[in-house]
């Protein structure tokens, strides 16, 4: 399916919760920013930069993983470049009709001093982590403030650099109030399929103080690595999760826990996460099952896709409706790292849009089987 599909499967008001912000940027942004910072790069074509950054048939994770080589280290280290990053990212999901997003990056890997090692064989220079987090902040504020809608961010420990998770978890802390949500660990799990004591550690800093947590699991690491991340890490909820269907009794324990499974179906084909067929995908069990899960992007520089693309490939190859749609997005909302009072915003947000009547909601403890019954007793 091309990335600049036009049909749009949902036009209605959505929510995204996994998307990463250095798998979004521009090709445009990277062209612009080399050249003021007088950066050669293999080619000075939009076309032809993106071409190069996107995988184009299924790989595998490691692959999809070496393509941020082509333009990190033209961003990472430049304030007004991050920020822009940051701003032109909130644009884009208000033009996809996305009414809140949490985006998630790696401060790391956009920082030139003050971690180890220093990311892209960069030149030691002056921004540090903890800066990045407070320039990609401000860059998304000024874009919900141009774009009216709303953007929170999560900070990603990186499954290969344990050394910098603690330091992940004091910048969640640091900015809780400032726009970032949760802690995330990504990063290749296929060949880390047991977090490191260090993630471990930084995971049990995230609950002693109330951080919300996210983990990547079983996108192409086995099932053990989504019970390790529910049991061990305290997962909230799972980044895509597809090989928690290969343990049955985990698989049904997390339904009823009413776990929220993070679901991106293009990047699911992409990094040889899932069969590139997509009529056999993990994602038709969860929807059969009524498992509490949202459709989301990943990394659309990459992928050469936007939002509605993955709508679209539910909608042709999964038989997904208009009413599948809309109980996703709800228990997106539900499942957001969102503080109680302004969750339930957004879902009456999301009642108005979808013409539904608004149930009467109780602080946020329904589960997906409660929207169940919110959507079957409200018609379309
Ligand atoms: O699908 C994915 N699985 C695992 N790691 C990922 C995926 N997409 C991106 N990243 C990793 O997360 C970092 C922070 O955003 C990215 O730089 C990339 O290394």
């Amino acid at each position: 399916m091309a990335g600049n599909c036009v049909e749009v499967a949902f036009n209605k008001p959505k929510v995204e919760l996994h998307v990463h912000l250095d798998g979004t940027i521009r090709p445009e942004t990277i062209l612009d920013v080399a050249k003021k910072r007088g950066m050669a790069l293999p080619t000075d074509s939009a076309e032809d930069l993106a071409r190069l950054c996107m995988l184009c048939k299924p790989a595998t994770l490691t692959e999809f993983l070496c393509k941020f080589h082509h333009f990190m280290h033209v961003i990472a280290g430049d304030r007004e470049a991050i920020k822009r990053v940051a701003y032109e990212f909130v644009e884009t999901k208000a033009k996809e009709g996305v009414l809140y997003v949490e985006v998630r990056y790696s401060p790391h890997l956009l920082a030139n001093t003050e971690v180890d090692p220093i990311p892209w064989s960069q030149k030691e220079g002056d921004l540090t982590p903890d800066e990045v987090v407070d320039l990609v902040n401000r860059g998304l504020r000024a874009g919900e403030n141009t774009f009216r809608i709303k953007a929170r961010s999560i900070l990603c420990c990186m499954r290969h650099m344990p050394n910098w998770s603690m330091e992940v978890v004091e910048l969640c802390k640091k900015y809780r109030h400032s726009g970032v949500v949760a802690i995330d660990l990504a990063g290749d799990e296929s060949l880390n399929c047991e977090a490191h004591p260090g993630h471990r550690k930084a995971f049990e800093e995230a609950v002693r103080s109330g951080v919300h947590r996210t983990v990547h699991a079983g996108e192409v690491g086995p099932a053990s690595v989504v019970k390790e991340a529910v049991e061990v890490l305290k997962a909230e909820r799972i980044g895509h999760g597809y090989r928690t269907l290969e343990d049955r009794t985990l698989y049904e324990q997390l339904l009823k826990k009413n776990m929220h499974f993070e679901v991106c179906p293009m990047s699911s084909k992409l990094t040889g996460a899932c069969d590139p067929d997509f009529t056999k995908h993990p994602l038709i069990r969860f929807k059969e099952d009524k498992a509490n899960y949202s459709l989301n992007t990943d990394d659309p520089l990459i992928f050469n896709t936007t939002l509605d693309v993955d709508y679209s490939i539910t909608q042709k190859y999964m038989n997904f409706t208009e009413k599948e749609f809309k109980r996703l997005n709800i228990n997106a909302a539900k499942s957001s790292f969102l503080p109680e009072k302004e969750k339930k915003d957004l879902l009456n947000r999301l009642f108005d849009a979808y013409g539904m009547k608004k149930p009467a909601l109780k602080g946020g403890t329904e589960n997906s089987r409660d929207i169940q019954l919110i959507m079957s007793t409200h018609s379309e």
